[in-house]
């Protein structure tokens, strides 16, 4: 599933429009349609909740029964979609907007009246302010005798409906809403209705998720041909609710044609797009040998946890054989911790700290591994900027770079370093990366995918941006945007267990945006198996997800 700009809707709406002379209209009856949908969707799913007049009854029954004995050879049924049995208990508000949003929101209301729910326009404008093809809407709905007010100058108690359909703005809507926009917003989310957003919630910047003040709270958002970006990045998404994608009429491939290359990482994405083996199929005559070697940098006396996470993680996930290079003060309290992973003295100072004269041990080993995950419990130590430089340049096998790892490189002007052959992963949570790129970590947040694919071109490197819905950005322009995960994640040590993953995932073949999509996706789903194994997703640790694996 592809996720677009507003700028890109745009776009594939008069790509549309133009190559293939669908008329506006038409996308818009269709976009009124399948919103409708949903909301009798929803009336039908709350059942007597908003119907309390209602006979509770099975619409399908009903149907049934109005239109054909099962037994006669003909039948005819009814459009499913746009019937409900307990539409005479509904009311709902339609906030209609000036632009096309507005006349989504229209020709959904004769949909829902046709229905036989009743509806209320409430126009945030006055309707002859309209134009184009809202205009065309209003005069439909004008036609039909759907009852209108116009905000400000007519009564308005929002109390009265069981429901508000939110078409006030969508991918047009610029900055903070405006005067009486503003007011229906604020007066629709403390109305305590369920309210529907069509595309997206009023007040939410389609691209970078931000909130204005007010945005709509919607419990559902139908939203309209392609899944906007925003609506996947928090507080956005959490503004959305249950986010709804219905076609309109606009063919994906034009998405492909149009150079989009930001996916939602579903399975589908995964296998077709990525060429991922999900099921992960071994080779009847493979080895250890088949299935890789990943060389661990990590851990100090005090942070020898996380390298420990990290070993497990890549062996769970399969590869061949994990050696830890470590201070050689930690070997006797992880000697046999983990019976299946080899260990490698790197030297290191009195403390069990790492030193930068480690470097030409690591890159010998590095000869006979085919992978450097780097960072997990690292620590800072003098001279870590070349340390790690050496690395960069020295090895020559896929590098993962990780916590302090990343701080490292915060510090340094790496893009100066010598260009790598093989390709570099950095796994950044968004302080990190607020290091790395010289922001706030709100800044950040602010906008995740565009930052990151922003950064990842620029630096030549794949950039696996954590956090809810992490972002997988290649150095060709591509993004991934997670679906799998959960809350309970949020702990220490989670993050090396990633890279663990995803180095493992490297060791085995994959390629680096392979490894790093479905290390992330696999990672998610591992978090949502250990969730459902703990009597309190609260009570999961890092292990747990390794355990889940
Ligand atoms: N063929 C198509 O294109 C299709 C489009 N579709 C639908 O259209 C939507 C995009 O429609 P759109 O481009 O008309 O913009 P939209 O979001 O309705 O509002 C813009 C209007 O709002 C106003 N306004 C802006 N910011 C404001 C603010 N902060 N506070 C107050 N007012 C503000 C601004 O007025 P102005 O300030 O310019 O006077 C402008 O007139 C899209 O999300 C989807 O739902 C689908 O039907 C499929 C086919
Ligand atoms: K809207």
């Amino acid at each position: 599933m592809y996720l677009v700009t507003a700028e890109q809707m745009r776009q594939l709406d008069s790509e549309t429009i133009q190559q293939l002379g669908i008329p506006a209209i038409a996308l818009m009856e269709n976009a009124g349609r399948v919103i409708a949908e949903e909301i009798i969707a929803l009336c039908r799913e709350r059942g007597g909740a908003g119907c309390r007049n209602a006979a509770k009854g099975n619409d399908a029954g009903l149907k049934e029964a109005a239109l054909g004995d099962p037994g006669k050879a003909f039948k005819v049924s009814a459009d499913h979609a746009l019937t409900l049995a307990s539409a005479a208990a509904e009311r709902w508000f339609i906030l209609v907007g000036k632009g096309n949003n507005g006349g989504d929101g229209l020709a959904a209301a004769r949909y829902l009246r046709e229905t036989g729910i009743a509806v209320t326009l409430v126009y945030a404008v006055p309707p002859e302010s309209l134009s184009g093809e809202a205009a065309l809407q209003r005069d439909a709905a004008a036609a039909m005798g759907l009852p209108a007010v116009v905000y400000g100058r007519d009564r308005l108690d929002l109390a009265e409906c069981s429901g508000i359909l939110d078409a006030l703005l969508g991918t047009g809507g610029a900055g903070a809403p405006r005067g009486a926009y503003a007011e229906l917003i604020a007066a629709a989310n403390s109305s305590g209705k369920v309210i529907v957003s069509a595309d997206i919630p009023s007040g939410l910047n389609a691209d970078t998720g931000e909130t204005h003040e007010p945005c709509i709270h919607a419990s559902v958002t139908v939203c309209l041909a392609f899944l906007k970006r925003g609506l996947l990045q928090y507080p956005g998404a959490g503004a959305a609710g249950h986010v709804k994608v219905r076609a309109i009429g606009i063919p994906t491939a034009l998405a492909l044609n149009s150079g989009v290359q930001t996916h939602l990482l579903t399975p589908e994405v995964l296998h077709a797009h990525l060429g991922v083996d999900l099921a992960r199929r071994r080779s009847p005559e493979g080895h250890k040998g088949t299935y890789g070697h990943v060389l661990l940098a990590a851990g100090t006396l005090r942070m020898s946890g996380a390298g420990l996470l990290a070993a497990r993680a890549a062996l769970r996930t399969g590869c061949g054989l994990v050696t830890w290079a470590l201070p050689k003060k930690l070997l006797p309290s992880v000697i046999g911790v983990v019976p299946e992973l080899m260990l490698a003295d790197v030297g290191g100072s009195e403390e069990g700290n790492w030193e930068a004269e480690t470097a030409p041990e690591l890159l010998k080993l590095s000869e006979e591994r085919d992978v450097i995950a780097v960072g997990p419990g690292l620590g800072r130590f003098p001279g870590d900027t070349d340390w790690l430089r050496s690395l960069w340049e020295g090895s020559d096998c896929p590098l993962v770079i990780d916590a302090d790892a990343l701080n490292i490189l915060a510090d340094s002007d790496y893009k100066s370093w010598a260009r790598r052959r093989h390709s570099v992963i950095l796994t950044p949570h968004p302080g990190e990366m607020a290091r790395l790129a010289n922001l706030t970590t709100a800044e950040v947040q602010r906008d995740r995918i565009g930052l990151a694919m922003d950064y990842a071109k620029e630096h030549g490197v794949t950039l696996v941006l954590k956090g809810a819905h992490t972002v997988i950005a290649t150095p060709e322009g591509q993004a991934y945007v997670n679906t799998t995960g959960h809350p309970g994640m949020g702990t220490g040590g989670a993050g090396d267990v990633l890279t663990g993953m995803i180095s493992s995932l490297l060791a085995q073949g994959l390629h680096a945006t392979q490894a790093a999509a479905f290390g992330v996706y696999l990672h998610g789903l591992a978090g949502e198996g250990a969730a459902r194994q703990r009597n309190n997703p609260a009570a999961i640790i890092a292990g747990d997800i390794i355990e889940a694996l």
